[in-house]
């Protein structure tokens, strides 16, 4: 391994990512493509454990988090949130259970060809070549090009590292008991099975425990959680607070998932140190207990930012003012979408003595503005460059030709009934579509669960519950599972479609082969995707592949899914009703309610939010990819009839993938070139100004501003 210290331009290899460095284990074994089939299979499995076997030393394939928390689950309280009150609603089982019924009256006919064949093992051939050739055959134009821009970039990374302070040597050979912390916690490190820290968080530790801020970016499953982790606790151990119990450490992360999981590391590395308390403070969950466990001013707070500024305005005692540490996971992705004003307002909320961390796999320009304006002098950590994946993941492509589009779920059905059967995540672009492959592929006797944000919060817990504890084996999720979520041992991730960006597609893939682990990665591109290919490819380190499977066996699975159309449908329209039906409950419950609490002349009092009901509703028209927007737009009869008629006619494979892929395009040129349009780099420097002004000064410029419009009643 070597350090560049001395160029402060340049990453700080903690991992070698040199081709002729890295010791990947061989999993191509021999070049026999027919025998690909049994790459998943156990016997193959257990060869390539074997292969890897000591050579991923930094990392314990016995570790665990987790999975029952019982002070989580307590959390999901009220009737919402129960299990028990959901099974009995018939929410949790109902779609499994018709699907069950559904096969059972399908297996009394006898088998038809097309089951005999689907059931052959898979012959699916694999290709090195054709994307190497596929590389060959770029314009030098675009070799150019990519000089240019490497010119330019030298010229902002110069301007950087005037801001940027570069990391101290670390010995990469470290053991945690040579590192500065505490016994409580290097006795719950070891429970853990942890004992030398992986290069990231032996790069994080010693800086962040000498107070500087730090601006980390390390691949996927590489072990941040821990990294800014254990300084924190550190720092709460050796400096209790002074006088009263107050909350001095924020964690700010994009997903309530992750920030579930954040929280059980805590409580992991907590189980020797019982004088610290964490608390989660995210959507979704019961906001009653958790006004209630804020109140008793917990020293860390996990938060998601909306949840998180309900408190600060709602809840009387909560304030952010002696926040002593702020972290930032995943923040690229906090200022994505939803999250941009929301992140503005948690960060001017905070002391601004704090120190920062922001931690991410991959780093965008937004995030540069971010990390000018609130860090201060921080230490830059980057482990990888910022576009890599991780070092023992496999990449395969299936090609979809055109006019074929509509081959895409055969050949995932294909995938996961004949070679990749379980710890898989399927990557897909809408709710819409995860929905109905959940059901189409439980009708081919899958045994899969869904993620997206459809589900109410329990639902979604319970899904990856079930998922790691593998009661189901097919994950099948949109890009809400695609960040930070560790699950363990996720062989494969399948991506139905390329998602938006390079970016997002390292974090998709990055679900698997973590913590030194080996996975593969199986994705579906069509001719609308080749560009995001090529720059997939100019990023691998080890040579990607292609998979090709049989069009015989894509057609045999396409007449399957066929055959098996008006029971997806039956499902979906039962569900349908039912959905109706539970709203029309909620709405009556609502009323009801509300009768009683006028009768009783209560009202509740309104929640505060930081912006008015009209900025809320113009922001999430702006950010709304479609062009469906909150105002009710008046329909003329025959635009009505015409709506009725569209929805109506079932849509054909095609039409499905056509839908995804408007989808993507539409994030696309709302983001081109990832977010660096002029008006976002906009928004951007309204961010620095909007953060670098004090409270004082903000409080002067809204007075001097036409009418305040913040903390309008929610
Ligand atoms: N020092 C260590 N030794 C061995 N395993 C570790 C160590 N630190 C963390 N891990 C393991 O690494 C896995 C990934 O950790 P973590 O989720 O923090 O990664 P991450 O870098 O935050 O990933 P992502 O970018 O996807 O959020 C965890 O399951 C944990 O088991």
């Amino acid at each position: 391994m070597s350090r560049q210290v001395d160029d402060p331009l340049a990453l700080i290899p903690t991992i070698d990512i040199d081709d002729d460095d890295v010791d990947v284990p061989d999993l191509d074994g021999p070049d026999e493509d027919d025998d690909e089939e049994e790459l998943i299979s156990k016997p193959r499995a257990h060869k390539m454990a074997q292969a890897t076997k000591g050579k991923a030393l930094d990392f314990n394939d016995q570790f665990q988090f987790f999975l029952d928390d019982p002070d989580e689950r307590r959390m999901l309280k009220g009737k919402d949130n129960s299990d028990d009150y959901l099974k009995s609603r018939g929410e949790l089982s109902n779609i499994d259970e018709r699907i069950a019924e559904l096969r059972n009256r399908r297996k009394k006919k006898p088998k038809s060809p097309s089951e005999v064949e689907e059931e052959k093992p898979s012959t699916d051939h694999l290709e090195d070549e054709s994307y190497e050739m596929e590389l060959e055959q770029e314009p030098v134009a675009d070799k150019m090009k990519t000089k240019e821009s490497k010119k330019k970039k030298s010229l902002k990374n110069k301007q950087q590292d005037e801001f940027f302070e570069d990391s101290p040597a670390f010995s990469p050979d470290q053991v945690f008991s040579e590192m500065k912390i505490s016994r409580p916690l290097l006795k719950a490190l070891s429970a853990m099975g942890l004992h030398s820290p992986t290069p990231i968080q032996a790069a994080t530790v010693p800086i962040a425990l000498a107070g500087r801020d730090v601006c980390a970016c390390a691949v996927t499953g590489s072990g941040k959680t821990i990294a800014f982790s254990l300084p924190i606790l550190e720092r709460l151990l050796y400096k209790p607070h002074q006088t009263a119990p107050c909350t001095r450490v924020l964690v700010l992360a994009p997903t309530r998932e992750l920030c579930v999981q954040i929280h059980q590391v805590f409580r992991q590395l907590t189980q020797f140190a019982h004088n610290i308390t964490a608390c989660l403070s995210t959507g979704g969950l019961d906001l009653k207990s958790q006004e209630a466990a804020l109140r008793l001013q917990p020293d860390v707070v996990i938060a998601t930012p909306g949840r998180l500024i309900d408190h600060i305005h709602n809840s009387p005692t909560f304030t952010l003012q002696n926040i002593e540490i702020l972290v930032l996971d995943e923040a690229d992705r906090m200022l994505d979408e939803y999250y941009f004003e929301q992140m503005k307002e948690v960060i001017n909320n905070c002391s601004r003595t704090r120190q920062t961390m922001l931690f991410s796999a991959t780093m965008t320009d937004q995030i540069k503005d971010l990390i000018q304006v609130s860090l201060n002098r921080p230490i830059r950590l980057f482990i990888d460059d910022n576009q890599s994946v991780a070092p023992y993941l496999r990449q395969e492509f299936i090609r979809v030709r055109e006019h074929r589009e509509g081959d895409r779920e055969a050949i995932v059905a294909a995938l996961l009934t004949r070679t990749f059967h379980d710890r898989v995540i399927v990557f897909a672009q809408t709710k819409k579509q995860c929905h109905r492959m959940h059901v189409m592929l439980g009708l081919l006797g899958i045994k899969i669960g869904e993620l997206h944000g459809d589900l109410n919060q329990t639902q979604r817990l319970d899904t990856l519950r079930r998922f790691k504890n593998e009661e189901i084996d097919i994950l099948i999720a949109t890009d809400l599972a695609a960040r930070g979520l560790d699950i363990d041992n996720v062989k494969t991730v399948i991506n139905f479609i390329l998602p938006n960006t390079l970016k997002h597609y390292i974090h998709r893939v990055g679900r698997t082969a973590r913590a030194g682990k080996t996975g593969r990665s199986i994705s579906l591109v069509g001719e609308n995707e080749r560009h995001l290919l090529k720059d997939i490819l100019k990023t691998c380190k080890v040579p990607a592949k292609m998979r090709i499977i049989p069009q015989e066996i894509i057609q045999i699975f396409r007449n399957k899914l066929e055959e098996l159309e008006p029971d997806i449908e039956e499902v979906l329209k039962m569900e349908y009703g039912d959905k109706m039906l539970k709203s029309c409950e909620t709405q009556i419950d609502r009323a009801e309610r509300q009768l009683k609490q006028a009768k009783a002349s209560i009202t509740a009092p309104e929640r505060e939010w930081f912006q008015t009901r009209n900025e809320r509703m113009k922001e999430q028209d702006k950010l709304r990819l479609d062009t469906h927007s909150n105002k009710k737009k008046k329909f003329s009869k025959e635009e009505r009839e015409e709506i009725q008629k569209t929805k109506s006619t079932p849509k054909t494979a095609d039409d499905r993938v056509k839908f995804e892929m408007q989808k993507v395009s539409q994030f696309q040129s709302r983001h081109p070139t990832e977010m660096k349009t002029k008006k976002r780099s906009r928004d951007a420097s309204s961010f620095k100004t909007d953060l670098t002004l004090d409270k004082k000064q903000r409080r002067s410029k809204s007075a001097g501003a036409p009418p305040p419009t913040k903390k309008s009643k929610r």
